[in-house]
């Protein structure tokens, strides 16, 4: 079984996923790890993110061991992420690697949980299970501003929140895979619903194919 979850920036979609790969033995795959790994290399080499050429060679020899590093979760990675991923050829050199995850897990799971922005639409469009989870923007710059504060990084929450803002624009307005719900995907807005809700919810609908 593939399930396929895609939002904007701190919508939950990380958490979610997490943990219905956890009740369901599924394999998970966050895919924005792959581009914030793109992009944190590029910044590493002090290189452009924006730049094409470079940005595809960083994509073509991704390191794997870097998908866990904690230097990706910053709000400068996120931004860089977010201009590599507008690139066409960076998301088709990325593209196999999702595709050969979700059919084949690692470690013989019997299924697998993406979360990104273009898995129900792009990356796996025949998956069985498709949500797409949201949040008004008030709410996700709140949380996100929380956890970076919890990880002990010196944020101010207005920062973060038009970063999030120029993110989700670039984000929704690329030409290649933008952030949209597949047609067939069920919306979770989880601006009035804690981590929990969520997570019940979406157990009812992985398991019955839907939630009435
Ligand atoms: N439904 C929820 N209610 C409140 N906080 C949540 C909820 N879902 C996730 N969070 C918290 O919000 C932050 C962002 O969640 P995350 O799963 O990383 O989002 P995403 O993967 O969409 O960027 C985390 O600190 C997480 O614990
Ligand atoms: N499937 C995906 C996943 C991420 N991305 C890009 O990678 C960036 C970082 O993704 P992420 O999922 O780690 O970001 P958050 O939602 O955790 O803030 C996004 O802003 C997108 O630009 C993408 O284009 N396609």
């Amino acid at each position: 079984m593939i399930v396929a979850i895609d939002g904007p920036a701190a919508s939950g979609k990380g958490t979610l996923a997490r943990r219905l790969a956890r009740h369901f033995g599924f394999a998970y795959l966050d895919t924005g790890s792959l581009y914030r790994a793109v992009g944190f290399a590029v910044l590493q080499a002090g290189g452009d993110p924006a730049d094409e050429a470079t940005a595809e060679v960083a994509a073509r020899s991704l390191d794997p061991a870097l998908l866990d590093d904690g230097r990706l979760r910053t709000d400068d990675v996120a931004q860089a992420a977010s201009k590599v991923a507008a690139i066409p050829a960076v998301r088709a050199a990325l593209l196999d690697f999702q595709r050969r995850f979700a059919a084949a897990p690692p470690d013989g799971a019997k299924g697998a949980v993406l979360d990104g922005r273009d898995i129900g639409t792009v990356v796996c469009p025949d998956a069985d299970r498709k949500m797409f989870v949201t949040a008004s923007i008030d709410v996700r710059a709140k949380r996100r501003f929380k956890e970076l504060r919890e990880k002990g990084l010196d944020v101010i929450e207005s920062a973060v929140r038009q970063d999030m803002v120029n993110r989700d624009a670039r984000d929704a307005g690329r030409s290649v895979a933008p952030l949209a719900p597949a047609e067939d995907a069920l919306v979770f807005d989880t601006s009035d619903l804690d981590a929990e809700q969520v997570f019940a919810l979406a157990v009812r609908y992985v398991t019955d194919g839907r939630l009435g």
